[in-house]
């Protein structure tokens, strides 16, 4: 049964307590902060129930004494004080709750009874780490290691130091802007300024003369010259967002600018010239738009020489991860939070499984709401917003037990492991480049985006938190009689004791490595980057390791012959 301490000089909150936890928690308790404090230091509490005004001490000072020992023990703080101030201290140095006496017996009950169980959820490692030093040096970080997000990262390199428009597609929140800023950044253009103009937040005359500007007298109001964002961005990068809401006319004048980078100010008379390039954003169907007459073929045809495409997070689940990781530490910094320690794999599991409608944007804002919500230094799945539970219950009761155990995975056709099998159904080709950019400008490969994704250590956080995600494998029950399922290895060991082995420790080490590799391969539906990540190898060392125990990655994960 958990031990709930309460620290109290008033006897009738020890009865009160006793009564509201029966059943639930065992009671200890002090009637002075020292007494408490040796108690907590001499064993271990589930919570605490703290008044604030003890004989010897302010309640909020032992608070503190209380964080030192133990930070994820849950201390909620009583009190018959009515000022505000106390409850906004109390909340501020990250108590768990903060109640008014006279207490009522349900909601304490209630109340301890959730800081129970949180300090339960949060007693596990965290699968990721908050970590104040990633924070500092990620900057704007534009963070993937998915396979569609490394072909957005490679198509950033081939075309960011080719002078021509980009047209990034995608869901909103997807991180269109951030490829735009990612061009910008790696081109000729980066002593250049980068200006954004949102096509769809200003009305058709002020996105006109936003883009263009206009001499004084052009219309009512113009009092006087005012130079637009294509003169001001002269030799920088001009990121269009929502170009499918620019009205007709805007499109004719942005036309003109692609083809011969020539415009008037509106009520001008003189032809300016401007050196800018174009990056354009939009989550609309624009070939639909121009059989509708509403967006201009020539307009589109000039965009799209080069489309980047950025996949919705729902695809690229194994991006997730590290995504939480950089938001957790930003949060972390910037909301002062020094005990933040991370999320538990609970946690991240659920985020995992979430379907993200609002893409990046809304993970960053649950991960910065969580942080905020949270009065543990661990996340707990309780803090997660309701949207997100309620799904995954929904899901969670619509999926068929079988689903978890199929494995799809292609390969070539000579039986050979595939190098490069794509998991999660998603085609691994984000970006098509057509016309006008070859292949020779590389800026970013493979490796490059990477280390622009993620700085050092944050891997490792990540990856505990995908093993500790997994069962253990030798408690993995596996019906299939073909595959090891790790419950023979008593078995092999009595085997080789019989047969008098003189090699027993490479034989069920191999034996044990066989069924780790077959069971993280099912895991991640074969995909080999995925599973080097889980394992903590290279994807070359995992090859290896399949090659030497013949595992075929057919229509499911084999262990030859
Ligand atoms: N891969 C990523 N790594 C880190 N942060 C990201 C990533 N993708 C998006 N973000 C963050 O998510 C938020 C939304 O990104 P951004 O504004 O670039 O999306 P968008 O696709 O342009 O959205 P919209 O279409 O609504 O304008 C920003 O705070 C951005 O920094």
């Amino acid at each position: 049964m958990p031990t709930v301490l309460v620290i109290d000089d008033d006897p009738s909150v020890f009865l009160l307590t006793r009564k509201a936890l029966d059943g639930v928690a065992d009671i200890v308790t002090a009637e002075t902060a020292d007494e408490g404090l040796e108690l907590i230091n001499r064993r271990q509490f589930d919570a605490v129930l703290l008044d604030i005004m003890l004989p010897d001490r302010n309640g909020l000072a032992l608070y503190c004494e209380i964080k030192e020992k133990d930070r994820r023990l849950p201390v909620i703080f009583m009190t018959v004080e009515a000022a505000s101030g106390t409850a906004i201290e109390a909340m501020q140095l990250g108590a768990f709750d903060y109640v008014a006496k006279p207490l009522s017996v349900s909601a304490l009950r209630h109340l301890i009874s959730r800081a129970i169980e949180q300090r339960e959820l949060a007693s596990v490692p965290v699968a990721i780490v908050a970590d104040e030093e990633l924070a500092k040096e990620s900057g704007e970080l534009f963070i993937g290691r998915s396979t569609p997000m490394l072909e957005v990262f490679k198509a950033i390199g081939r075309v960011s130091k080719q002078n021509v428009p980009v047209l990034v597609r995608g869901e909103s929140g997807t991180g269109k802007e951030l490829v735009a800023r990612a061009l910008f950044q790696y081109s000729h253009r980066a002593e250049g300024p980068f200006l954004a103009v949102n096509c769809a937040a200003l009305p058709d005359t002020l996105l006109e003369s936003e883009l263009f500007g206009y001499e004084k007298g052009a219309f009512t109001g113009a009092d006087s010259r005012r130079i637009g964002k294509f003169e001001q961005c002269n030799k920088g990068t001009l990121f269009l967002d929502e170009i499918g809401d620019m009205a007709s006319i805007v499109q004719a004048k942005v036309l003109r600018v692609l083809q011969d980078q020539r415009f008037e100010r509106i009520g001008g008379n003189n032809e300016l010239k401007t050196d800018v390039r174009i990056v354009a954003a939009t989550n609309r169907p624009l070939e639909e738009m121009v059989s509708e007459n509403t967006f201009r073929e020539d307009l589109l045809y000039r965009l799209n020489a080069v489309t980047i495409h950025l996949p919705p997070l729902r695809e690229r689940p194994s991006d997730i991860p590290m995504l939480i990781q950089h938001f957790l530490s930003q949060a972390k910094v910037e909301f002062n939070k020094p005990d933040l320690e991370g999320a538990s794999p609970e946690t991240v599991e659920m985020l995992k499984g979430y379907s993200w409608p609002g893409n990046v944007r809304q993970l960053r804002a649950v991960v910065r709401r969580c942080v905020l919500d949270s009065a543990l230094p661990v996340l707990v799945p309780e803090v997660l917003p309701n949207a997100i539970k309620e799904e995954l219950a929904k899901s969670a009761t619509q999926r068929p037990a079988s689903a978890i155990d199929s494995v799809s995975t292609a390969s070539h056709g000579n039986g050979q492991p595939s190098p490069t099998v794509a998991g999660n159904g998603s085609s691994g080709n984000g970006v098509s480049v057509a016309g006008g950019v070859g292949d020779s400008a590389s800026g970013i490969g493979q490796d490059s985006a990477a280390a622009l994704a993620a700085p050092g250590g944050r891997t490792d956080a990540v990856d505990g938190m995908a093993s500790m995600s997994n069962e253990m494998p030798f408690s993995h029950d596996d019906s299939d009689a073909d595959e090891p399922n790790g419950l023979g290895l008593p078995a092999l060991v009595d085997n080789l004791f019989e047969q008098k082995s003189t090699d027993m420790y490479s034989e069920v080490i191999a034996y044990a490595e066989r069924y780790l590799l077959l069971r993280v391969l099912r895991e991640t539906e074969g995909n080999q980057s995925k599973a080097a990540a889980i394992l903590g190898i290279t994807r070359g060392k995992l090859r290896d390791r399949i090659a030497s125990y013949d595992i075929r990655l057919e229509s499911g994960v084999r262990i030859g012959e």
